[in-house]
């Protein structure tokens, strides 16, 4: 199997609270950004301590409070599925504080890591702040819930977003990347993806490959899987029948989402 494709790992940390996915430290392959995804039974509680990293909590599905230090956050969360299609609750935390998630319902949290030194107030994502945005036309239609985008000066490091692609469509894409440290051209942002399809037996095609094709892999990403892109192109294709879902973190060293797409596939933007 791909490097590149992670499946759930499903391990037990404690009580009720399962790592589905750790693409952290070693595990990760990655310098800018890690990732986890945590289930936790209802009543159920993850701790976490940053050293080095700031980290948005995206409560993906159920209801969880969020407590970072003396903050806390109560009865966040919107929805039982992702499918539901609506934005949801998170909260970024800086690096060197400590935070705890405590599940009221049984809840799935996405954690979303990137290093950090620079001190950075806590602050709650209401969902009601975040507007879908509708992108591309044809079946290159997506929308989009921008979590932690690059115009919130809220992180150091992290980008977050939720992106919802129906059947028989396509996202990121055309193909675009974002691998060259090089601005106002290219910013250098590794990034994750976490898929989910509905129904769950679902899958999507991932592509990640570069120009000279160096790197060039195509993948079956399935329900709850990871797919990690270093660097190069990474666009998703969607089976008819089948509605994708996946949350995107981007990070590198400069804070700024500024990609370039495939050349021999630009055109697929300019048609009228
Ligand atoms: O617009 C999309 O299709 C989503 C992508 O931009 C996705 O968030 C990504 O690839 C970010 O680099």
């Amino acid at each position: 199997m791909s490097n590149l494709l992670r499946k759930p790992q499903d391990v037990v940390k404690s009580e009720g609270v399962t790592i589905v996915h750790d693409i952290t430290g070693e595990r990760s392959n990655l310098e800018y950004v890690g990732f986890k995804v945590v289930d936790l039974e209802k009543g159920s509680l993850y701790r976490g301590q940053l050293d080095n990293l700031e980290c948005c909590i995206v409560a993906l599905t159920g209801k969880v409070d969020i407590n970072v230090e003396e903050e806390t956050f109560e009865n966040l969360g919107t929805r039982d599925s992702v499918f539901e299609r609506k934005p949801t609750d998170s909260v970024y935390v800086s690096n060197d504080r400590s935070f705890q998630v405590k599940a009221i319902t049984g809840a799935r949290v996405a954690l979303c890591y990137s290093p950090s030194q620079e001190q950075l107030p806590t602050k709650l994502i209401k969902a009601d702040s975040i507007e879908a945005e509708h992108r591309g036309k044809y079946n290159n239609q997506r929308k989009v819930h921008n979590i932690l985008p690059d115009s919130d000066p809220s992180a150091n490091s992290l980008l977050v977003v939720e992106v919802y692609t129906e059947s028989g469509n396509w996202s990121s894409y055309p193909p675009h990347k974002h691998d060259q440290d090089n601005l106002p051209e290219e910013s250098f942002l590794e990034e994750t993806y976490y898929h989910e399809m509905d129904p769950q037996q679902g899958f999507v095609f991932q592509r990640v490959y570069t120009d000279d094709r160096s790197l060039d892999e195509t993948m079956t990403a399935g329900n709850g899987d990871v797919v990690v892109v270093p660097k190069g192109y990474h666009p998703v294709g969607v089976p008819d029948g089948y509605t994708s879902y996946y949350l995107n973190v981007m990070a590198g060293p400069v804070r700024k989402w500024k990609f370039n797409n495939d050349e021999d596939h630009e055109w697929i933007v300019n048609r009228d």
